[in-house]
C-alpha cells in the first residue's frame, strides 16, 4: 500500500533541558493540509516542540522526520516557513520599510548582500499582497499597528513558498478583530494552497474554530485527534477548551489536573 507521507514525523521523543523531562516520549505525525492547533498550559513543551521540529533542539531520545527526512539532515528550508513567538513588534524608529522586514524572507535563497531582482521583488509584493499589506510597503516597519505588523511576519514566512507554516502564539497582543481576520487568513491558505499548518495558541475557543485537528500537549501528548474527536471530549473541553492560561494558575506545573 503506498501510505500517504507525512510533513512532519516526530517519534517517541523525549527532550530535557535539565533533570526532569519537558518533553516525554512525544509521538506525533502531521500529514499534508493538516492545520493543527497545539494547545497546553504555559510550560507544557508547547514552544519546545516546535524547536526540536525546526532542528534547533536535539531530542536526547526519539527522531523527527521533515518531509520525510531526517532533520539532521534536512536542507530544504525554503519549504518550512515560521513565526515566533518572539516576533516581537518593531517599534516606532526602527528603520526599516515594511518591504525591506519581508524581504528578510529571502535571504536564504537570494544571499544576504546581493542585489534584488526583478522575480524576488514581484515575490515580496505577491507576499504582501496575499496578506492585505501591499499598500504599506514603502512605509517604515515600526508605524504599523500589532496586528498589521502580525501581517507582514505572515508575509516573510510566506515569501519563500513554504509548504509547512509554524506560528507560535500570533495574536499575542493583537485585538480579537485583527485575530480573527488572522486566523482567517491562515484557513484560505490551507484550503486554497493545501499549506500545512501549526499554530499555537492561547486562545483555544478562537483558534478551534478554523483548525482540522488539536494537539494537547503536557509534558506528554495527551490528546490529538480531529477538531470534533475534540469538541466531543469533555475531559479535553474542559482542561483546554477555555483560557488554558487560566488552568495554568489553578493547577500545578506539568499537571494534567483534574
Ligand atoms: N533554554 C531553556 N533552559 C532551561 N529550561 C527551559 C529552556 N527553555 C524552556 N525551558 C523550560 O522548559 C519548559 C517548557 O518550556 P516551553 O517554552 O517549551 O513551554 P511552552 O508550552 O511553549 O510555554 P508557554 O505557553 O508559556 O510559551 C518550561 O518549564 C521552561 O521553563
Amino acid at each position: 500500500m503506498d501510505q500517504q507521507k507525512s510533513v512532519i514525523d516526530i517519534q517517541h521523543i523525549t527532550y530535557r533541558y535539565e533533570r526532569p523531562p519537558v518533553l516525554d516520549d512525544v509521538s506525533l505525525t502531521v500529514k499534508p493540509g493538516t492545520f493543527l492547533g497545539l494547545v497546553g498550559p504555559n510550560g507544557s513543551g508547547k514552544s519546545t516542540l516546535i524547536r526540536l521540529i525546526l532542528g534547533l533542539l536535539k531530542p536526547q531520545i526519539g527522531s523527527v522526520r521533515l518531509f520525510d527526512t531526517d532533520v539532521r539532515k534536512f536542507s530544504n528550508w525554503e519549504k518550512v516557513g515560521y513565526v515566533s513567538q518572539k516576533a516581537n513588534r518593531f517599534n516606532a524608529g526602527f528603520p526599516a520599510t515594511v518591504f525591506e522586514v519581508v524581504s528578510m524572507g529571502l535571504f536564504g535563497p537570494v544571499g544576504l548582500f546581493r542585489f534584488l531582482g526583478k522575480k524576488e521583488r514581484a515575490r515580496i509584493y505577491k507576499a504582501l499582497d496575499t496578506v492585505g499589506m501591499k499598500s504599506y510597503a514603502k512605509q517604515p516597519i515600526g508605524r504599523l499597528s500589532g496586528g498589521q505588523q502580525q501581517r507582514v511576519f505572515i508575509a516573510r514566512a510566506l515569501v519563500s513558498n513554504p509548504e509547512l507554516l509554524i506560528l507560535d502564539e500570533p495574536t499575542v497582543g493583537v485585538d480579537a478583530n485583527a485575530a480573527r481576520h488572522f486566523y482567517d487568513l491562515l484557513a484560505e491558505f490551507n484550503r486554497e494552497h493545501g499549506l500545512t499548518l501549526i499554530l499555537v495558541s492561547h486562545d483555544v475557543g478562537t483558534m478551534t474554530r478554523y483548525v482540522s485537528d488539536v494537539a494537547c500537549l503536557n509534558q506528554r501528548l495527551h490528546f490529538h485527534g480531529s477538531r470534533s474527536e475534540f469538541e466531543e471530549n469533555p475531559d479535553f473541553t474542559a482542561l483546554y477548551g477555555h483560557d488554558v492560561q487560566r488552568i495554568v494558575h489553578e493547577h500545578e506545573h506539568g499537571e494534567i489536573a483534574q
